[in-house]
């Protein structure tokens, strides 16, 4: 499906109706410009979005707009030209593979989620890629929280395509009045600065549990940025990527927000919780902590703040031991 011609609208599926599914959809809807549909796996729940038009349990107290649809039927996707994925990172394979057949094959994909396949340490638009072979596979990530978005408060992110030309429409057909994106070509930096920034959050989120100060979350966050754009260059992406929204942008935001999961679930960590007591919501920095480091190691570049994260997520570092080993790495410039 190529893009829409001069009076014909796009046609946008958010697949995932949980908080940033929800947001996005939502968000895209009030703006009027697309048709969009939301398309949910458990019918309980979507017939109640359409009745109620409020997600209570992803969303509390944000009313959803009139204009949008709700499926469970994945024959929603028919007639979609543009379909965003918006589950976790872990699930974006299962969910392509699902969904795929139902795609048209003109259909533009997005992935809106920020990790790496656990068990392979592919990224996710590999994942996505492999799963939907006929559709190059696009990236939305950057600073906004699913209640700030849904809410209509100012946000901006990124969206990168191999094709300019595509991240450009992509742009165009999502972003509204309040919900502003910038339309970018490294999708390997904007993902990797995406995954990344979760598992700084949380290493800022243990500094905070342990009380060691704001100096100390700067440092985490300065540091932490040259760790991702090592690692980015290593990977193929640009380093520079990561001096914007999806990066240091995103870092600011997860690493200075009480908002963010996976800074509250660094505090956790950071007041002596084991990482296991800390379930129920969505952690991607848990995720992609060991299999980051283990990406760090095999393209040889170092990663001491993530590498930490990782060990103390899985219990073979203390916080102490772990702020001691950071401060006493052989003096280096920056
Ligand atoms: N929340 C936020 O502020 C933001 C989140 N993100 C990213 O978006 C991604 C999703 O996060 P978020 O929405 O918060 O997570 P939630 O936990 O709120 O929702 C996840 C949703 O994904 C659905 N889901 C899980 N597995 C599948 C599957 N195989 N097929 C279809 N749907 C599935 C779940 O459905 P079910 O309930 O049926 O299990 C649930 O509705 C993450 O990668 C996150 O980092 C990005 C920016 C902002
Ligand atoms: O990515 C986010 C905002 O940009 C959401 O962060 P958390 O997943 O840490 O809540």
């Amino acid at each position: 499906m190529s893009a829409p011609q001069d009076g014909q609208r796009e046609k946008i599926v958010v697949i995932g109706a949980g908080a940033f599914g929800t947001a996005l959809a939502t968000v895209i809807a009030l703006e009027g410009k697309a048709g969009v549909t939301l398309l949910g796996r458990d019918p309980a729940l979507m017939s109640d979005l359409r009745n109620d038009r409020m997600h209570e349990a992803a969303l509390p107290g944000v009313p959803l707009p009139d204009a949008l649809d709700f499926s469970t039927e994945p024959d929603a996707l028919d007639d979609a030209s543009i379909v965003l994925f918006a589950m976790p990172s872990q699930a974006q394979g299962d969910a392509a593979r699902h969904y795929g057949p139902y795609l048209h094959a003109d259909a533009l994909v997005v992935t809106c989620a920020k990790g790496i396949e656990r068990s392979t340490g592919r990224l996710l638009t590999d994942v996505l890629e492999q799963a939907l072979p006929r559709h190059p596979v696009s990236v939305l990530s950057g600073p906004g929280f699913a209640a700030d978005i849904a809410r209509g408060l100012p946000t901006a992110m990124a969206i990168a395509a191999g094709d300019p030309a595509v991240a450009e429409r992509l742009a165009h057909a999502v972003s509204g009045r309040t919900f502003r994106l910038y339309a970018a070509t490294d999708r390997i930096g904007v993902q990797l600065g995406g995954a990344l920034k979760n598992v700084l959050a949380i290493a800022c989120g243990i500094v905070e549990g342990a009380g060691l100060g704001d100096s100390a979350r700067a440092a985490l966050i300065s540091r932490g940025l040259a760790e991702m754009s090592r690692l980015v260059s290593a990977m193929g992406g640009q380093a520079e990527t990561v001096r914007g929204l999806s990066g240091l942008g995103d870092l600011v935001l997860t690493a200075t927000s009480h908002q963010s999961r996976n800074l509250r679930f660094g505090i956790g960590l950071g007041q002596g919780e084991p990482a296991d007591a800390l379930g129920g919501l969505l952690v991607e920095g848990a995720f992609t902590a060991a299999i980051a480091a283990s990406l760090g190691q095999s393209h040889q570049v170092d990663l001491p703040i993530t590498a930490a994260v990782a060990a103390i997520i899985e219990g073979r570092l203390d916080v102490a031991t772990a702020m001691e080993q950071l401060m006493t790495r052989p003096i280096t410039t920056e």
